[in-house]
C-alpha cells in the first residue's frame, strides 16, 4: 500500500513471510449435491453456464489458492457476481466451504468448533461491513464499545478503549451521538472503530466504501491507509473497484466466475497482465501512477558523486518524470547508498506508452 496509488514498499509496513491465512484449493458450490462438484474432475471442468444446466448448481468459488502474508493489505478484486464476498465470507466460515483448506496461523479453520469459530470471528479475524451493521439506538461510543462487551471487559475498561479507537478515526467529539446523527461516512468510521477496538489480528472489508460518495470514499482510502502505515495491521479487503485496489492493495488476487486468474502486486497485474481478459481489465490504468522506477530503470551508473537525481526504486514513474523533467538530465536509481540503474525521457516514456521493454532486458 503506498502514499501515491501503489507500491507496497512506501508504507514502510513489515511485510512478512509467515501467512495468515492460508487457503489451498478451496471451492464453494451453491446447488443441490453441491460436493460432487470438486470432487469430480469432469464437472469441475465445466464453464459456470454449463455446470448450472448440468447440475443446477453455481461454483462461486472455484479451487482457490492463496496466502495472506502477515502484515500485507490483500485485495480480492473482481467484477459482481465473481465471487469475491463468497471467498472472504468462507475464510471464517460466515459461508461453509465446500471443498478445500483453510487455515490462519497454522490451525484448521475447518475444524474448528462453535466455541473457537466464534474466537476467531470476534478477536482474530473481524470484519468491516457495507452497511454498517450499527445499532441504531446506542451512541457511537457504545457501538464502538459493543465488541469488547460481547468479550467480557468491563464498563470502564471498554470505554476507555472505545475512546481511544473513536479519536483514532476521527470520530472525536461525537462519541455520544446516535447513528441516525452521523453522515454516511462517518458511519463507515464507526463501523471500522468497532473492527478496531477488539484489536483483531486481521480486519476483513467487504466492500466498505462503496456505498460512499467520491470524495468521502477517498477520504476513508487515506484512513486505512494511515491505519495500516501507523499499525501495521493486516487487512484482507473486498472491492468491485480497480482504481481503489490499486491504490490499497500490496497484493490483489483478481477474480473472475469464481476463480483467482491472477494473484500479483499491483505493478504486476498492470505491467504484466496474466491473460487477454487481466489486459482488458487494466487497460484505462494511468502505467505511470502503478509502475515502478525499478522497471523503467536501465542499467548503468550515473558516475557521479551524490547521485543525480537519487529516486528510490520503489518510487512510481509519475514521480520520476518530475524529477527528470525538472532536471533535464537522467537519474539515478539509488538503493542503500549503491546505484542501482539510470532512468531517462526515454524509458520513463516508454512505460507511459506501455511500450517499455522487459525488467529482464536491464
Ligand atoms: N446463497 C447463494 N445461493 C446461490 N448462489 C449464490 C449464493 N450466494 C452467492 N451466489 C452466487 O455466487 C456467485 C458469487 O457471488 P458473490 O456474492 O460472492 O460475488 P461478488 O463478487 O461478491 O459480487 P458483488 O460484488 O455483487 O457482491 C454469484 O453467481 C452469485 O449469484
Amino acid at each position: 500500500m503506498s502514499s501515491t496509488t501503489t507500491s507496497s514498499t512506501t508504507s514502510g509496513s513489515a511485510i512478512g513471510t509467515t501467512p495468515v491465512f492460508s487457503v489451498e484449493g478451496l471451492w464453494k458450490v451453491f446447488g443441490p449435491k453441491a460436493d460432487r462438484v470438486p470432487a469430480d474432475p469432469e464437472l469441475a471442468a465445466l464453464a459456470p453456464a454449463e455446470l448450472r444446466t448440468r447440475t443446477g448448481c453455481t461454483a462461486a468459488v472455484r479451487d482457490v489458492s492463496f496466502d495472506v502474508r502477515k502484515g500485507e493489505v490483500f485485495v480480492v478484486m473482481g467484477l459482481s457476481g465473481s465471487g469475491k464476498s463468497t471467498l472472504v465470507r468462507c475464510l471464517t466460515r460466515l459461508i461453509e466451504p465446500t471443498a478445500g483448506t483453510i487455515a490462519i496461523d497454522g490451525e484448521d479453520v475447518r475444524a474448528m468448533d462453535r466455541t473457537r469459530l466464534r474466537e476467531l470471528r470476534r478477536h482474530r479475524a473481524a470484519m468491516v461491513f457495507q452497511h454498517f451493521g450499527l445499532l441504531p439506538h446506542r451512541t457511537v461510543l457504545d457501538n464502538v464499545a459493543y465488541g469488547l462487551e460481547i468479550q467480557g471487559l468491563g464498563k470502564a475498561e471498554r470505554r476507555a478503549r472505545a475512546a481511544e479507537v473513536v479519536a483514532k478515526v476521527g470520530l472525536e467529539g461525537m462519541e455520544h451521538r446516535r447513528p441516525s446523527q452521523l453522515s454516511g461516512g462517518q458511519r463507515q468510521r464507526v463501523g471500522l472503530a468497532r473492527a478496531l477496538a477488539v484489536d483483531p489480528e486481521v480486519l476483513l472489508f467487504d466492500e466498505p466504501f462503496s456505498a460512499l460518495d467520491p470524495l468521502i470514499r477517498r477520504d476513508m482510502q487515506e484512513e486505512v491507509i494511515r491505519l495500516h502505515r501507523e499499525e501495521g495491521r493486516t487487512m484482507v479487503f473486498i472491492t468491485h473497484d480497480l482504481s481503489e485496489a490499486l491504490k490499497l492493495g500490496d497484493r490483489i488476487a483478481l477474480m473472475r466466475d469464481g476463480a483467482v486468474v491472477q494473484l500479483g502486486t499491483p505493478e504486476e497485474i498492470v505491467g504484466s497482465p496474466a491473460d487477454d481478459y487481466v489486459r482488458e481489465f487494466v487497460r484505462d490504468v494511468p502505467r505511470e501512477q502503478v509502475m515502478t522506477v525499478r522497471t523503467a530503470m536501465r542499467a548503468g551508473d550515473c558516475g557521479g558523486p551524490g547521485h543525480p537525481g537519487a529516486l528510490a526504486p520503489d518510487e512510481v514513474v509519475a514521480d520520476a518524470i518530475r524529477v527528470v523533467a525538472r532536471s533535464g538530465a537522467a537519474a539515478c536509481v539509488v538503493e542503500d547508498g549503491r546505484c542501482l540503474g539510470v532512468v531517462d525521457h526515454e524509458r520513463l516514456l516508454g512505460v507511459v506508452a506501455g511500450t517499455e521493454p522487459h525488467k529482464e532486458a536491464v
